[in-house]
Parts: C-alpha cells; structure tokens; sequence
C-alpha cells in the first residue's frame, strides 16, 4: 500500500492530467479527510465511477460541475474514499452571502409562502432534469409580478447577491441550476396570457406559461405556436425565449429571433425595459431584444413576451421512412424541401441506436416498420390547408423516392393517434437516453452532410466503451450527439471531449444549436465564435450587469466577466 502522501502525488497526477481540467484542490492534502482517504486506502486509481455506483455518490460525481469533494465506497466493504477536487470554476468572492435580513426583506413584499427555503423544493429546484447539476441555492423565489422581479433584483444588486433566473428548469446545459448558492428566481407564477389579437395573430403573454398551454389556449383560438419541443408540457416561454429555444417546427416557422415581436425584461439593476413591440416592422435604431433572446438569463430576466403565431392549418400528415444509409437520408432532405416546398414542416432523423432506445426503454412505443431494424429514421410532417393537394404531393414525393430507392421502408400515419405515436419516438428519445445510464450530450450545427461523418469518427474513437446515439433535426442541420454509458467514466470523456468540439469548431459547425452554453460549454465558446466577438459580449454582459449577479459561471468564461 502507498503511503498517503506518494498516494495524494497520484491523485493530484490524475486530477491535472483531466480532460476538463479538473485540478487536485491544494485543501487535499491539508485537510483532515485527505489523511483519512490516504492512509486509509492509499489505491487512488480506484477513486473512479465504478465506486461512485450508488446514486448519492454518483450525483456528486459529474464531469462538468464544480465539484467539492467525492466520497466512495467500495461496493461491499467498509472503506471509505475521500477525494476533493476542485475545478476552474470557484465561488465569486464578490457575491455576498445570504443572510436573515435578506429572508426578512423578501418576505415582506412577495409574502411568506414566495419566500422558499425548505429543503424538498429547493432541492427540486437546485437539479436540473439530468439529474446532472447541482447547486446548493438555499432560497427560492416566486414573484408574480414584473415589479416584484424589479423589486428582487434591484435589491441583489444592491446587495450583490448572486441569481439564477428559473422557468420550467428543463434545460440540458445546466443554465438553469444555480452553480453554488444563487438565488433562485422562478417565475413560473407570472403565467397569465394578457392579449391575443386574432387579425395580426399576435399573443402577448407572461414570461412564466407553459408551452403546452399556449399551444392549447391557440389551438381553441385557431392558430399555433410557432415553436413545438418535447419539453412542452413543462418549459417556460421565457425560458424558450432566453435560450432561443429551436425544436420540432424551425424548419417551417424560423426561430424565435424571427418569430418574437417584442418582450420586456428586467435589468440587473431592476430596470424594467420595455420592449413589448407587436410591430412586424420597427426600424428604430438598434433591436435590443434580440439580445435578450439566447442569452439565457445573463442579461436580464425576460417577464413578458410578445409572438407571432401562424394560424392552424386543417391538413397535417406525417410519414415515417426507413433508410438504408446517410447519404439516402441526404437525398431525401433535398427532394422533400423540392417537392413539398412550402408544406414542409418537420424533417427529423434517428438511427438504429435512437429506435432500440425507444424501443427498450418507452412504454408502449412500438415500431410501426416491421424488423429488422434500420440503419435511419426519417420523420417527415406537412402541414398545409388543402387536404387532397397535400396527400397527393406527399404521395408523389415519397413515390419518386421509392423510385430512386431512397427510402426502404416507410408508413403514413392514418390519424392522430399513429401520427402522434411516431412523434412519440422521436421525442421520446432524450426520456429514453436518461432512463439508460448516463449521457453525454452535444447539441450540434452542422453542414448536413458532415453529420454522420462525425458519428462514425465518435463510434471509430469509443469502441465498446459507450452507445453512440444519433438523431435531430436533419432540416435545420441540427445533431443531437448522444454518448449513452452506464456510468460516467474519465476514459469515455478523453476520447470525447476535445475532439467534439475541435470537429465541430474545424467543419464550420456550432458547438450549440439550440440549448445554449450553460454552464457545460461556457468556457467552450470560443470554439464558435471569435474572440473580439466574445470580448463584445462580455462587455454587453458588463454593461447591462456591471456586478455580475445573473447567471453567474453561465454562457462566457468566468475570466472575461468576474
Ligand atoms: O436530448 C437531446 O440531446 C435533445 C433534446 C431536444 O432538443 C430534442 O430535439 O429532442
Ligand atoms: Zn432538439
């Protein structure tokens, strides 16, 4: 056995050696737990996830959160593991912290019960939907109002109380948890509709509604949203918007840049800009909520947003092919955007791995092709207004596919139910993924024919060591890059982690297409933008939040805004 002190040597080897640059914190080898890790066990190398097994310690385990400390235990015996490391992102030593006062003072205008600090809502609201961020926030606020979100952020500023805005919390980048102790703000009771003008089709609502509802509440009115995603049933317009959220009808309906009249926002300082436009055309100078739209929460919290919404269209169909390679799933994009044109509205790919995920793990999902199994999916939906007109270009277009042999395979939904049943799958697949072990996500643009080059190079680098899941939405040219594993393991992320980005970065693509940064790529911008134009916005970030309180260690590194 190593003496403890040759054994934390190792460790702090192993730790700066990390992909993500993990550093051995210096605290180890003073700190009373680190004598106790050493002498007590001395084989470091297995400070590694086969221990961390058990969900406690695995949710402390993450590549990507600032982790404190680690405690293992080796499955059937009694010896305990103490490892501390410490990453590149530390607590600001500016943001104060939280005291009786500031609980006394909230509590005075949003009233006792917005005021939150038990423990089973925190921690719902300190874990993002992977389960893998976790902050350590030990209050939670509700404002119902644009003034009480003035009111609170006037007052942390003032204060420089660190905070993270909260909607639905369904995010995938960890933007919406806080990092250490940032207050939360969740809006989720500002989610009134206040207007819906049929003729323009503009709906002018509160930061905290639900999609889903705002689907509904058009749906009766005879218009859709413009904006359709998987996480529909709880995300937040406002959280939509402060991440430019894509998903399932951007091919049709553009994004939320376009489809976004106005909104209104409060500053850090509590300032309550207005910019609830619901103007198609204002060129009045310089279009600020644009910058408000993706800048997931680093600007200022959105409260109320106006948008434009298409009307309902009567004929929607859906079809759902089989290919045999890439390049048919290519050709295929090309023919549907030539023949069906405008009725286009969602182009969406999986491969075999996507559906055996589906398969296996979603109840009741079923795969409406016979087996076996493809090499891709392709979901295919048109929306239009004439029934017979629609029917019969779709009919032609997958005709001449089955002609030049593009597609192998295929269905067209008869009704709701088949349709809905084979967005299931698609949409599933994230739900799957999570109920498979762990994952690690990438959400990439890029040139629609260098996609599956680079899932072959990942497949080619992670062997047997993990599940290479590939689907998205081929229309937008968008990947979802899944590596499905029972554990998190440093040898995966080595093979992963810089590669994907350098890829991405060297084909012309972006490292997010649509989830954002957060706190997983914040340090990774670089690889898409260029470093004036990030100097640019972290002068924005200092202008609109000189102090740094909203959404700290999120979206810019931490050395061009602290
Ligand atoms: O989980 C993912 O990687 C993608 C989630 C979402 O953007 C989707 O398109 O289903
Ligand atoms: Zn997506």
């Amino acid at each position: 056995m190593e003496n403890w002190r040759s054994s934390a040597h190792r460790l702090l080897r192993l730790c700066s050696n990390h992909p993500s640059g993990y550093r051995f914190s210096r605290m180890v080898r003073k700190s009373a737990h680190s004598e106790v890790l050493c002498r007590h066990e001395g084989a470091f190398t297995q400070i590694q996830p086969p221990i961390l097994q058990k969900k406690r310690h695995f949710e402390l385990y993450s590549h990507h959160l600032p982790l404190r400390w680690v405690i293992g235990k080796t499955p059937g015996t009694q010896s305990r593991y103490f490892c501390f490391m410490a990453t590149k992102i530390e607590r600001n030593s500016t943001f104060a912290q939280l005291n009786s006062d500031d609980i006394s003072y909230f509590k005075k205008f949003l009233g006792e019960k917005n005021v939150i600090q038990e423990e089973d809502a925190l921690l719902a609201a300190n874990i993002d939907w992977m389960h893998k961020y976790r902050g350590s926030s030990k209050l939670l606020l509700q404002p119902r109002s644009t003034e009480e979100v003035s009111q609170i952020l006037k007052y942390c500023n003032s204060r420089r109380l660190a905070v993270v805005p909260q909607g639905g919390n369904t995010g995938l980048v960890g933007g919406s948890v806080p990092v250490f102790d940032e207050v939360i703000v969740n809006v989720s009771l500002m989610n009134n509709i206040i207007s819906f003008d049929k003729v323009s089709g503009v709906l002018v609502c509160e930061a905290g509604c639900i999609l889903e509802n705002l689907i509904s509440f058009l749906d009766n009115q005879g218009f859709i949203m413009p904006l359709d995603l998987g996480a529909k049933g709880s995300c937040q317009i406002g959280g939509n918007v402060s991440t430019n959220a894509g998903g399932l009808r951007l091919l049709r309906y553009g994004s939320l840049h376009g489809n976004v009249l106005g909104l209104e926002a409060v500053t850090a300082n509590g300032e309550v800009l207005d910019m609830l436009s619901t103007l198609r055309k204002d060129n009045t100078g310089y279009d600020l909520k644009h910058l408000f739209i993706g800048s997931e929460g680093s600007l200022g919290i959105v409260t109320k947003v106006s948008i434009l919404t298409p009307p309902k269209l009567s004929s929607v169909n859906v079809a759902f092919l089989a290919c045999k390679d890439y390049f048919s799933c290519q050709k295929l994009l090309l023919e549907a955007k030539r023949k069906l044109g405008e009725i286009l509205s969602a182009f969406e790919f999986l491969d075999e791995q996507s559906m055996t995920l589906a398969l296996n793990y979603l109840e009741g999902v079923r795969n409406p092709l016979p087996p076996p199994l493809h090499n891709f999916y392709i979901l295919i939906e048109t929306t239009g207004s004439n029934e017979s007109y629609d029917k019969e270009k779709l009919e032609a277009f997958l005709l001449g596919a089955m002609e030049r042999d593009l597609i192998s395979d295929g269905i067209v939904a008869q009704d709701i139910q088949q349709a809905s049943s084979v967005w299931r799958i698609r949409e599933g697949i994230p739900e799957a993924l999570t109920r498979a072990g762990v994952t690690y996500k990438y959400d990439l643009s890029l040139p629609v024919d260098k996609i599956n080059d680079l899932v072959k190079e990942m497949r080619n680098r992670l062997g047997n060591l993990a599940t290479v899941v590939a689907y998205g939405h081929l229309g937008d040219g968008n990947l979802h890059l899944n590596i499905s594993a029972s554990q998190y393991d440093d040898a995966i992320l080595a093979q992963i982690e810089p590669f994907v980005y350098e890829w991405t970065s060297k084909n012309q693509g972006s490292i997010s297409a649509e989830h954002g940064l957060g706190l997983m790529k914040a340090n990774k911008i670089l690889y898409s933008k260029s470093p004036l134009t990030v100097q640019v916005m972290a002068s924005i970030k200092k202008l609109l939040d000189p102090n740094g309180i909203l959404n700290p260690y999120k979206v810019l590194p931490q050395s061009m805004v602290a």
